[in-house]
């Protein structure tokens, strides 16, 4: 049974959003977001960019292939759910970090040349540096809402250096797939704190409340005009003792080619996620140990490096989805 959903509003421009916030984390683990002051043509250059950057032709697109989770993914390359969609997700994406971050390798972005998409670069730059002051914004009203000072996660280490990864998508209409898959994005969490994506608004996206549920209830999430949908993620679950909720979603098989951009607002490797004490004593205990953000997320991105579950795709495939 599927349907439409309804998913709480959280405006920014309101003086106390505290409780709503905090009730929307923990009975949906979900919400759109308005009034956040991002421009709306800063929104459509970053989808035109991303437009662009899927029509280029596979070689080019080969040529900033990923590496260290900088880069393209082409189709297939992500197995979220190897059930569903066992041959892996027929979409593609690139992914790009902070731009000032500086590995011991220097910075691990790659970018098309400005020959071939001129403004490119410093269009996704820029949307990545106002998403992530938005994303802090949220991130500060979230720590008040669970009663610790709003600089927490900051002064934990989260931001520090940043490890959001932002990252446009294209999923390819449904004449393109094969019938075998099910959907454009298999069933998943997201691995971060919070995700803060906008969608074309070609429908696609799902959630699922009670993945234990049998049969399992998908409902549509439609894309606000204007707005943007964040869902928590797992850190977040974890440092709340699952007070909040780190929702299973997907994307089905589009009807029409549809494009979104995410980001994705992982804490720094180094951090370390502990139970908050305002969610824990010993009714309910912490359900989970403390973690390292980079032993947590070595574990969770599964997904094989292209040359490897790619081998039995033939070039066409890879090129159409
Ligand atoms: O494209 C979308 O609407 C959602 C994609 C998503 O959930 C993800 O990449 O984690
Ligand atoms: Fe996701």
């Amino acid at each position: 049974m599927e349907g439409a959903l309804q998913v709480p509003i959280i405006d920014l421009s309101s003086i106390d959003l505290s409780d709503s916030l905090k009730k929307a984390c923990i009975e949906n683990g979900y919400f759109y977001l308005i009034n956040h002051e991002v421009e709306g043509d800063l929104i459509r250059r970053v989808f035109d960019g991303s437009r662009g950057f899927f029509d280029l032709s596979i070689g080019e697109k080969m040529k900033v292939l990923r590496k260290n989770h900088r880069g393209y993914t082409p189709f297939y390359d992500e197995k979220l759910d190897l059930v569903d969609n066992p041959k892996g997700d027929p979409k593609e994406s690139i992914y790009f970090g902070a731009p000032e971050d500086i590995s011991p390798y220097g910075n691990l972005n790659q970018w098309p040349t400005e020959e071939i998409l001129p403004c490119w670069r410093s269009t996704m730059e820029e949307y990545y540096r106002v998403i992530l002051n938005l994303g802090k914004r949220v991130l500060s009203l979230i720590a008040l809402a669970l009663n610790v000072n709003e600089d927490f996660f900051e002064k934990v280490g989260a931001f520090n250096p940043p490890g959001a990864l932002l990252r446009p998508m294209h999923y390819p209409d449904e004449i393109n797939y094969c019938d075998q898959y099910m959907h454009g994005c298999g069933a998943h969490t997201d691995y971060g704190m919070i995700t803060i994506l906008i969608t074309d608004g070609v429908p696609g996206l799902q959630v699922c409340r009670d993945i234990l549920q049998k049969p399992q209830i998908w409902e549509d999430v439609p894309q606000l005009n204007g707005g943007f949908i964040v869902n928590v993620g797992d850190m977040m679950e974890r440092w709340t003792n699952c007070l909040f909720k780190s929702i299973y979603h997907r994307v089905t098989k589009p009807e029409q080619e549809r494009y979104s951009v995410a980001m994705f607002f992982d804490p720094s490797p180094d951090c370390v996620v502990e139970c908050l004490k305002s969610c824990c004593s010993e009714s309910p205990p912490p359900r989970f140990p403390p973690v390292r953000v980079a032993d947590y997320l070595k574990e969770h991105y599964i997904w094989l490096p292209v040359n490897m579950c790619n081998k039995n795709i033939t070039e066409e495939e890879m090129r159409t989805g």
